[in-house]
């Protein structure tokens, strides 16, 4: 792998950055303030607290954006001479637009807009990205290896696809482990013992989630395989899927997520 420079090492950047390791990069420089979050990479990279420090003439291929959105219009203008003709920037922050980078990084630069997951902290994520205006195919190639180093990637045709795909991919993760929450507090309500009803809700959302990537049948398939006539999951069920509950609920908490992509654009 090429040079690259890393800004904001936090969950989401503290991952890829270990994934691009695994893959052989030698040449990296991590702009992060906190030294508790670059601690585990000592030895492997070179860690900056702040930009001024990066050493001079460092010319990386690629730039990876990992910091928050509402830290973007205080810290991409300090990058701008990463931003050479040239250089390509990954941004995988929520929201914030091509349009808006580039102009804040100086225009000079090529920019991919990505959206990962928290799965690719054990390279099981997965990522939707769009390549900007004047992104060449060296640079997407570039970006899609970066990308690939921590799971699937898929590539957009439309920039405004990244809202929804934040709302569903992005933060989706959150809801299944939430459904793990849920699972758990129910089955202790049911006179279940605290660390069972753990255990048992890890494994059936780990489990299925395995299931559901080995097999070829889909969600809906799987679910029904589970679901004997007048059984004991259809009850479960006839609760659930009313159309007032999950599939009304997942649909709001989706619009709703995707709003506020498109709000934190900026
Ligand atoms: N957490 C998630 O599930 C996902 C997050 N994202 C996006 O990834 C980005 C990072 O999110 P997380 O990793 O969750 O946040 P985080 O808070 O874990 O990491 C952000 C890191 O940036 C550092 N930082 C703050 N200011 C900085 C600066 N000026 N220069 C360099 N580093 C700076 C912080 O110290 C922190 O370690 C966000 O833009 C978010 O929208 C994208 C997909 C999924
Ligand atoms: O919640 C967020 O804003 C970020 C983007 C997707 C997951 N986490």
């Amino acid at each position: 792998m090429p040079p690259l420079l890393l800004v904001g090492c936090g969950k989401m950047g503290g991952a890829m950055l270990e994934g691009w390791l695994e893959r052989g990069a030698e040449q990296v420089v991590v702009v992060e303030p906190s030294s508790e979050a670059t601690a585990g990479f000592a030895g492997r990279v070179t860690h900056c607290a702040a930009v001024e420090q990066i050493p001079a003439g460092f010319t990386p291929a690629a730039m990876v954006l990992a910091i928050k959105p509402q830290q973007a219009d205080a810290a991409l203008p300090t990058l701008s001479r990463f931003a050479r003709e040239g250089a390509l920037a990954v941004s995988i922050m929520a929201g914030k637009t091509i349009a808006g980078m580039t102009g804040a990084l100086g225009g000079k630069a090529q920019v991919v807009r990505a959206m990962p997951n928290t799965p690719a902290a054990v390279r099981q994520g997965f990522t939707c990205a769009f390549a900007g205006p004047g992104v060449n195919p060296a640079q997407r190639a570039l970006a899609d290896e970066l990308l690939s180093a921590i799971g699937e990637t898929a590539w957009l045709e439309e920039e405004g696809q990244l809202d929804a795909v934040t709302a569903v991919s992005g933060g989706g993760p959150a809801y299944v482990f939430l459904l793990a929450e849920l699972l758990e507090a129910a089955a202790i309500e049911q006179g279940l013992p605290p660390a069972l009803a753990r255990q048992m809700a890890r494994r059936t959302v780990a489990g299925s989630g395995a299931l559901l990537s080995a097999s070829q049948e889909d969600a809906a398939q799987l679910r029904r395989n589970v679901t004997s006539p007048k059984g004991t999951t259809e009850r479960a069920l006839n609760v659930l899927m009313a159309a007032e509950a999950w599939p009304r609920l997942m649909s709001q908490a989706i619009a709703a997520a995707t709003t506020r992509s498109r709000e934190l654009a900026g």
